[in-house]
């Protein structure tokens, strides 16, 4: 079936009927606004659950506040969200005085790991977005219409609140989670069996530690750590869940889609020159080539029917970031259009192209950089091996516009804050398993990948 643009959309779901009635009667609006320097420091309040961030190299989107809320569950759960989305921005009013991506309507997101997981997905719209972009900053607002009058344009935008002093955590200890390193490493040592058996080529087996503080814990102290100590990697946060990750599942921007493949990994030293050895050394390590290769092709298998044309780096690059290096490839490609799945996906918008930002992210996850190779059984592996809900820990996190534009980080180095205890934490860090892994070593690259999370958490 072919279905021009503009065509009528899937049929709605409860939660995109619900959304839309929501959206009935907000109002959107975007205006420019002098620099707003660190967009992090612009965060109001310590709350996770009202605090939002998208950023990297200080530029991207940062909100707060809840306008509207879009709550799904599922194997469907990242779909149902694309297409509540779609319904609820076909009754939004948007006055977009910018028109830059994170510009007009945003709605923050992230979706749990397995269809099986209680955390399910969310996205949400915050009352307030300020966004910066090559020199430019502006602040979107929304409210509902009979709230009073709208501002017209070219008036003084609304002043920013004064944030409140950020609390540090002060002391914290850690606990095992799901699994001690011991028995982390006695299952690590099993799945490699399987490996070697020839039932699966890679899983992924990710462990969690919880963190508890001293002090109630301040998502923007977190933030602000992770964003200083890692700028090349996106810093989020999106309803309790925070971390800093240097993996981009899918960033839809004017037609053209983009993936940061990581997979291959060696702990630095913190010596420039031993560092610049083991980088050489991981690009020639024919394990991690290997785990590499396997993330990519199944990447690209899963991107081709949405692209017109797609390419493939012929080798990956080292990404050096402070705690590990990583190989990486990016993918990129043409979006097509025509060939959207329109009877899955909803169209975007007047001038939105074939699948949105988030139906990408919904095609691609989960990669074979967090589930393994082949993806099914894999899955399930690792389902059955780390005896733990990932939660939101590996599912796409990041934020989509109102034209399905949007950029979608898989939720790595990463830590879920307590709903029912602000003092707590959850973190989590996982590792490509292959039939020439070592479960010592294993635990040892985990331990680095926790970094991060251990950093933000260090009271200063
Ligand atoms: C699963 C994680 O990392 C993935 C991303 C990059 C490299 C990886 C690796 O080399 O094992 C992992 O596949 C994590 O950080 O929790």
């Amino acid at each position: 079936m072919t279905t021009s643009l503009g065509a009528p959309r899937a049929v709605p779901t409860e939660a995109a009927e619900r959304a839309a009635e929501a959206a009935a009667g907000l109002l959107v609006h975007t205006v420019a606004i002098d620099d707003v320097g660190d967009l992090l420091a612009r965060l109001p309040g310590p709350d996770p659950a009202r605090t939002f961030s998208w950023v990297r190299r200080g530029e991207g989107v940062v909100g707060w506040g809840e306008a509207l809320r879009i709550s799904t569950a599922g194997p469907g759960r990242i779909r149902a969200a694309d297409a509540a989305w779609t319904a609820a921005v076909g009754r939004l009013r948007v006055h977009d005085e910018v028109g830059l991506p994170g510009t007009g309507a945003v709605a923050f997101g992230s979706f749990a790991f397995s269809p099986a997981s209680a955390a399910g997905g969310v996205l949400v719209l915050p009352e307030v977005v300020v966004g910066r972009r090559e020199g430019r900053s502006w602040l979107t607002t929304v409210r509902r219409a009979d709230a009073g009058p709208a501002a017209r344009a070219g008036s003084e935008p609304p002043a920013l609140p004064t944030p409140q002093p950020v609390t540090a955590p002060g002391q914290v200890t850690y606990r095992d989670g799901a699994l001690s390193a011991e028995a982390w490493q006695a299952a690590v040592a099993e799945v490699v069996g399987r490996i070697r058996a020839g039932e699966v080529a890679k899983v992924v087996m990710a462990r969690d530690v919880v963190a508890r503080a001293a002090a109630p814990l301040d998502v923007r102290h977190l933030l602000g750590r992770l964003a200083a100590d890692y700028p090349a990697c996106w810093t989020f946060a999106v309803d309790h869940l925070v971390g800093a990750t240097p993996e981009l599942l899918v960033r839809r921007e004017k037609g053209l889609a983009a993936c940061r493949v990581l997979a291959g990994t060696i702990r630095r030293t913190g010596d420039d020159a031993d560092d610049l050895r083991r980088a050489a050394e991981l690009a020639r390590s024919s394990k991690d080539l290997e785990e590499h290769e396997l993330a990519v092709a199944s990447l690209v298998k899963a991107l081709r029917p949405y692209c017109a044309s797609i390419n493939v780096p012929d080798a990956p690059f080292v990404l050096h970031l402070p705690n590990v290096m990583h190989l990486a490839s990016d993918v990129t490609g043409v979006v097509d259009g025509a060939l959207g799945h329109p009877s899955t996906f909803p169209t975007h918008g007047a001038g939105g192209t074939g699948p949105s930002s988030l139906a990408l992210a919904a095609a691609l996850h989960p990669t074979a950089a967090v589930g393994g190779t082949p993806t099914r059984e894999a899955t399930a592996i690792l389902a059955e091996a780390e005896r733990m809900d990932r939660a939101r820990y590996a599912g796409p996190v990041g934020w989509i516009g109102a034209d399905g534009d949007g950029e979608w980080g898989i939720a790595l180095r990463s830590g879920e804050l307590s709903a029912s205890d602000s003092h707590e934490v959850r973190l989590f860090a996982g590792c490509g398993v292959v039939a020439a892994s070592d479960p010592a070593a294993e635990l040892a690259e985990s331990e680095a990948k926790l970094q991060p999370m251990r950093g933000a958490l260090a009271g200063r």
